[in-house]
Order: structure tokens, then sequence, then C-alpha cells
């Protein structure tokens, strides 16, 4: 099946060799400091550099205002930016205006009624990121491990390319893929052995789950 894998929060080269060896189609990269995934600009410049020409590199911000981005996209070569925090719709469609790169927004969900944000930022984003919510009071708005209710978004039409995220793992993603019609996946503490700490087999376990053959999983009722 033709699943398109972004691997988020590498920080070390032969991490994001593997990750492009193994067949993912975008590389993220975490700018947040809270996050054990945080890179440095000058950092993520040399890693950007090593990713080669067709994996699209993503940088994952988080509420940054026009100083750091502006930065960011002087020093980095990027192709995408992720959007992980409360940006508004309005944000949404500035960056997108002020940067030229396609955005990826992406919306936390829990139950049924954070459904109605997808379709907002649908209208102005080129991509969604669909997460689960952060339990209250976390530190992170991603990157957590956890998996929402793949039901929520089973046979769900949005506007834009939509990517599932949230607690996916090499045993898991095929099932997720399979339940959620999902195309793209993406996954950051699913392929690490302690936060932050990225493992090349995990990525190529990961990558090979979502792409290969999906097991038969139970249907949902
Ligand atoms: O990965 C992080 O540290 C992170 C920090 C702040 C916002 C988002 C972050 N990661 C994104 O969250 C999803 C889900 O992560 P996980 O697979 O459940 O660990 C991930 O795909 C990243 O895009």
């Amino acid at each position: 099946m033709d699943i398109r894998v972004k691997i988020c929060g590498l920080s070390e080269p032969e991490h994001v060799v593997a990750a492009a060896e193994a067949g993912a189609a975008y590389v993220g990269f975490v700018f947040f400091p809270k996050s054990p995934r945080n890179v440095e600009i000058d950092a993520a410049r040399a890693l950007a550099l090593e990713v080669p020409v067709g994996v699209a590199k993503v940088a994952l911000t988080v509420n940054a205002d026009d100083a750091f981005l502006d930065e960011l996209t002087r020093k980095v070569p990027l192709d995408m930016m992720q959007l992980h925090g409360g940006e508004s719709p309005e944000r949404v469609a500035a960056v997108r205006a002020r940067y030229g790169l396609p955005v990826m927004k992406a919306v936390g969900i829990a139950d049924e009624s954070d459904l109605p944000a997808i379709d907002a930022y649908g209208a102005v984003a080129d991509q969604l990121l669909i997460d689960a919510k952060p339990p209250r009071g976390a530190d992170l708005p991603g990157g957590n491990g956890l998996a929402f209710d793949w039901r929520l978004v089973k046979r769900k039409y949005w506007p834009c390319p939509w990517m599932l995220a949230g607690g996916l793992t090499p045993e898991n993603v095929a099932q997720a893929v399979q339940m959620t019609g999902a195309r793209q996946v993406d996954v950051s503490s699913g392929v690490e052995n302690a936060p932050g700490a990225k493992s090349a087999e995990l990525i190529r376990a990961f990558v090979q789950a979502a792409q290969g053959d999906t097991a038969p999983v139970p249907v949902l009722k």
C-alpha cells in the first residue's frame, strides 16, 4: 500500500539517513525547547543538508513568533512547516503567506466535540495532522505517545491531505491505517528507545509495517 510516512523528532544524522533509506516521505525536526527532541537551528540546518532530494523536511514549531520563524526559514532549507500549538486559522494563513511554504496544522482530538476544529483548519492549511489531544497540564502538545480513538476519523473526508499521528508504533500502525483509511502517518516516540532517543531499527520496522501488507484486524463496530 502506498502509505506516506513521516518520522518526526530527528536529531542525529544516522537517524535521518535511516528514515530516508527506509522510505520515509517526510522527516521532522522539532523546535520546542521543552521537548526531548528539540534541536537548535544550526544543528537542524546540518541535519537538513543530509536529507536526500525527494524526502520532505518539516519544521515543527509550537506557537512560534515571526522572529523565530524568520531565522528558521532563513537558515534551514525546509519543505513544510508543521504548526503544533494553539495557532488560530488566521495565524496558519498568515504563516503560509509570509513564508511561501506549505503549512500542516496539527489538531489534537479526544472526542467528537474536537472534530469541528479540523474543518476550520482544513479550509486554510495545506495539510492536517490529526493527533491525540494532550493530557491536561502536559508539557508537550504532542509527542506524548498517546493514541486517540481511531473510530473518530474513520471514513472522514477533509478538503486537504491529512496525516494520522499519536501513539503510533511498528506494532499498531498497520491496524491504524486499516481502521482509519489514513494514507499518511506520523510517528515520534513510537520509534524511540527512550524519550528523544530514536532507534534506526524501530524506524525501519515502522516504515515497513506502515507500508507492508496489513494483517487482518478486528472490524470496528
Ligand atoms: O515530538 C515532540 O516532542 C513534539 C513536541 C511538541 C509538539 C509535537 C511533538 N510531536 C508530534 O506529535 C506527534 C505524535 O507524537 P507521538 O508519535 O505520539 O510521540 C508526532 O507525530 C509529532 O509530529
